[in-house]
């Protein structure tokens, strides 16, 4: 099995700090830009983070000073013919937001500049969002004739609401970090961006992983189904969780007036 320090890629880097990964999509001189290879490192890359039992939470940032992602690859829209590329392209990028969606540790996505179209795609993939103050989001892709096709149109209406997500798409205007804060697209804004998403990863790596993972299955199935039946999601995840053994640690923890130690069982 390869193992996450060995994995090298031309356009992402991998990097642990213990518990913590991170995940440098790395084409500054593109503004990172997703081109056909880098789609496939991330896939990659996530492959192997979800078999690594080491790794707890992952970050996701954008390498260089100017850009988190810029949107998917505009050079190679050229030799896009017809329906059919159309749509096996749209299917490629959605997949590779789902693999990073379904994650079962949590995910950060540390925005240290332009996020957009595909790059804003990815940055809502991830469970929460830290924006740099020199920050620019937004779905262009209908100045290209295109839509947000890697998960934008349906992933930015269940975040902010039909109405604010129409806006931004229908507009194709990019907003800044505060103005992104304030319809909820992104959950918190720093000057240092990647300082604030390990504080942020450093705060859930002390709960217990098993939680972690079923709470966000609970959330993503919940948002696909009506309330009772995500209500039964709840309280099936939530039986699971009773018969692990961190629950009976975070219990016994409490009561004795410590600090729990999770094993991830
Ligand atoms: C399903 C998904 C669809 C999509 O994602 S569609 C794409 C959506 N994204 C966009 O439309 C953004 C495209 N980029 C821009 O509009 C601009 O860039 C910025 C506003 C982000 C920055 O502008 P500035 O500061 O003037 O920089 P610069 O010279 O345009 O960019 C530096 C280099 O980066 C390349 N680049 C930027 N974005 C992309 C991209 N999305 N695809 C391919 N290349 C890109 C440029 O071309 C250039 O390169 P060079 O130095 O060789 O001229």
């Amino acid at each position: 099995m390869t193992q996450l320090d060995e994995l090298e890629f031309e356009n992402v880097q991998i990097d642990r700090h213990g518990p913590l990964a991170v995940l440098t999509v790395n084409r500054p001189k593109a503004l990172n830009a997703l081109n056909a290879e880098t789609l496939g490192e991330i896939s990659a890359a996530v492959d192997v983070i979800v078999e690594d039992a080491e790794v707890g939470a992952l970050i996701i940032t954008g390498g260089g000073d100017r850009a988190f992602v810029a949107g998917a690859d505009i050079t190679e829209f050229k030799t896009l013919d017809g329906v059919y590329a159309g749509r096996e392209l749209s299917l490629a990028g959605q997949d590779v937001m789902h693999r990073i969606a379904t994650l079962p540790i949590p995910v950060i996505a540390a925005i240290n500049g332009f996020a957009l179209g595909g790059g804003l795609e990815l940055a809502l993939a991830c469970d929460i969002r830290v924006a740099s103050t020199r920050a620019k989001l937004g779905l262009p892709e209908v100045t290209l004739g295109l839509l947000p096709g890697f998960g934008g149109t349906q992933r930015l209406s269940r975040l902010i609401g039909a109405g604010r997500a129409l806006d931004l798409m229908l507009t194709a205007r990019q907003v800044g970090a505060e103005e992104a804060l304030s319809m909820g697209l992104v959950n918190y804004v720093a000057d240092d961006v990647l300082s604030k998403s390990r504080e942020v990863a450093e705060s859930i790596l002390k709960n217990a992983p098993i939680a972690l993972s079923l709470v966000k299955e609970a959330v993503r199935r919940g948002l696909d189904t009506t309330l009772d039946a995500g209500l039964e999601v709840e309280a099936d995840l939530f039986g699971l969780l009773v018969a692990t053994k961190d629950f009976g640690e975070g219990v016994d923890a409490f009561l004795n007036k410590r600090r729990a130690d999770f094993q991830g069982e």
